[in-house]
């Protein structure tokens, strides 16, 4: 079996793939190396031979978890590394190496599925978006902070804003106006990600008409998946990635 891995600011998002690599024998997300850990030694009939993994933690906090990985069940890890050109796409970067390597791998996913020009929407920690053209050319992106770090921005610089995330998940029933504090932010946050998304959009008509793909993924994808209505919701984009970054023989 093969362990994969996608290690974010917040989450690592996990997976586990049967040997011909067509059935997905366990998933999750966890916050932590130790709950990772734990959720695979609670899997019964794990049998993992190979690993890979995307980071963009510090190497230290990735050599970290390689290591445990291999003490825990003796696995070769294959980590995803940059590169100048690969799977038909060019990264725009001046300098390779410092574009986002999940960004990179969602980016190779999505081009890889579009066969086309497209625009790659990633909304984790920070919400990020990318824009390929039809010859693979990366024209570039854009950062900016994602759902948690907006909320988490209000909640720690205001004296006044204060709920917990049973609230938070009932405020996003609805966008109206908020009556509430826990609405009024919940909803603004979410309006500032959809605002975003639009002028992406407005972007990708720009340089090519109507004819580009979007993507969206990152575990809070959902929340402007109603703005894109032709837009593809692919919460395993940056494991479409991964896959092409590290083949295993
Ligand atoms: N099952 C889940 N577990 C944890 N967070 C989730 C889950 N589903 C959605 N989310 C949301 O996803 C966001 C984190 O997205 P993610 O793509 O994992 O970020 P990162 O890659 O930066 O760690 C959080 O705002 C969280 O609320
Ligand atoms: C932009 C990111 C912080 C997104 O991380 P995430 O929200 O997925 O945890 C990450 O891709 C990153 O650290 N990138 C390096 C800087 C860059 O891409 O320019
Ligand atoms: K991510």
């Amino acid at each position: 079996m093969i362990l994969e891995l996608d290690c974010g600011n917040s989450f690592i998002k996990w997976r586990v793939l049967e040997s011909d690599s067509a059935r997905i024998f366990a998933e999750g997300v966890v916050g932590s190396d130790a709950s990772l850990i734990d959720s695979l030694f609670a899997l019964t009939g794990l049998a993992l031979r190979d690993c890979r993994l995307v980071s963009v933690r510090a190497s230290d906090e990735t050599n970290q978890l390689v290591t445990t990985l291999v003490e825990a069940f003796g696995v070769k890890v294959l980590c995803a590394a940059s590169a100048r050109q690969m799977g038909g796409v060019r990264n725009g970067y001046e300098d390779f190496e410092r574009l986002g390597l999940d960004r990179w791998l969602a980016m190779l996913g999505g081009f890889q599925l579009a066969r086309g020009a497209c625009l790659v929407l990633d909304f984790g920690t920070a919400a990020t978006a990318d824009f390929i053209a039809a010859d693979g050319e990366h024209l570039g992106g854009f950062i900016c902070p994602g759902m948690p770090l907006m909320r988490n921005q209000l909640r720690t610089h205001t004296r006044k804003i204060r709920y917990d995330d049973i609230a938070a998940e009932r405020a996003l029933e609805a966008l109206s106006p908020g009556r509430t504090t826990v609405e009024a932010v919940e909803r603004g946050c979410t309006l500032m990600l959809r605002g975003f998304v639009l002028t992406q959009l407005e972007l990708a008509r720009s340089y090519w008409g109507g004819d580009f793909t979007v993507f969206l993924t990152g575990g809070d994808a959902d929340l402007v998946a109603d703005s894109v209505p032709h837009g593809r919701l692919v919460p395993d984009l940056v494991f479409v990635g991964l896959a092409m970054a590290c083949p295993l023989s």
